[in-house]
């Protein structure tokens, strides 16, 4: 609407030339009213818009009461991002969990046969040449991107223009301030490709997962993979859980990898390694680690 409304002007000269140049300014006036309207329907839905904003941001807060890592589900438009999500919750790894799925529709939590577990987020899909006011309005909803552990890229490896999409998606990427964030990168539609043998067979020298979200197939290496890069993202952390926190100290168990314990009088002193968001929680335990040590 809003590359439309500097637009509009020359659309109405035809009445004029209809009215045979009687009612001159006819369409001047009609180019009034559409621009009031226009500008009514962009105040509305910038306004709901920021609503959408400040409810992602709830769920957000949220889920970092529940620091399981974020796995976001990034790429260009059609690749099949929903479809893997999708894919994730009729398989059998994937524990549909209602508290989450109330929270947020667009995610999922997926457990792992290891027991470790993640957060699965789908997001709108990216274009190419992405006009700028558009982008500050994907940003809403993209924003939650910047606070994942992993960013996985979808690409459409059976489309004729995957490189340029490919290329688009890393753009948007770089515009969205997320280059620390480790990546993964999943060809799909293998099952669409002329020669599946030859592309998989380069995937592997490129460290690509090569899936079909439609059939299944990969998907087992997808969760693999997934699971190894959350590993290596992982933050090491010593802190001291008091006993009256014995929660805190089973998630550490339950997503992190712990690699020494040591029951004290009052608490227990935890060396771990642990994804981002619950290395932030254990923050202010951390602090007691060092006077527990001295
Ligand atoms: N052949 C084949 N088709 C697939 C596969 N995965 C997804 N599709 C199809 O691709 C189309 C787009 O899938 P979506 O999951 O909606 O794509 P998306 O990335 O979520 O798209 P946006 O939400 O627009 O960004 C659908 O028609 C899917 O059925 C696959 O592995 N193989
Ligand atoms: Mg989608």
């Amino acid at each position: 609407m809003e590359y439309q409304l500097p637009r509009l002007t020359k659309m109405w000269t035809h009445l004029e030339r209809q009215a045979g140049g009687q009612v001159k300014g006819m369409g001047e006036k009609q180019i009034e009213v559409d621009k009031r309207i226009l500008r009514t329907q962009i105040g509305a839905l910038k306004t709901e818009l920021d609503s959408v904003r400040q409810h992602r941001k709830q769920y957000r807060n949220r889920r970092l009461s529940v620091p399981v890592p974020v796995v976001s589900l990034v790429g260009y438009t059609n690749a099949g991002k929903s479809t893997l999500l999708n894919r994730l919750t009729g398989a059998a790894v994937l524990a549909e969990d209602q508290l989450f799925a109330t929270l947020d529709p667009t995610t999922r939590r997926v457990q792992m046969k290891s027991g470790k577990e993640f957060l699965l987020t789908d997001t709108v899909g990216f274009i190419q040449k992405l006009p700028t006011t558009l982008v500050a309005a994907f940003r809403a909803t993209l924003e939650e991107i910047s606070e994942s552990s992993l960013l996985v890229h979808v690409v459409d490896i059976s489309h004729p223009l995957a490189e340029k999409q490919i290329e688009a998606v890393e753009g948007v990427l770089s515009e969205l301030d997320v280059e620390a964030i480790p990546k993964l990168m999943v060809w799909n539609k293998v099952d669409n490709a002329n020669d599946p043998q030859k592309l998989k067979a380069e995937a592997a020298k490129k460290n690509v997962i090569c899936i079909s979200a439609l059939t299944g197939d990969g998907i087992k290496e997808f969760l693999d993979a997934v699971q190894t890069k959350l590993k290596e993202s992982l933050v090491r952390v010593e802190a001291f859980i008091p006993y009256d926190k014995g929660d805190i100290l089973s998630t550490i168990h339950q997503i992190g990898v712990v690699e020494r314990t040591e029951y004290m009088e009052s608490g227990t002193l935890v060396r771990a390694h642990v994804p981002l968001p619950l290395a932030r929680l254990l923050a202010p335990m951390r602090k007691h680690a060092v006077t527990a040590v001295h």
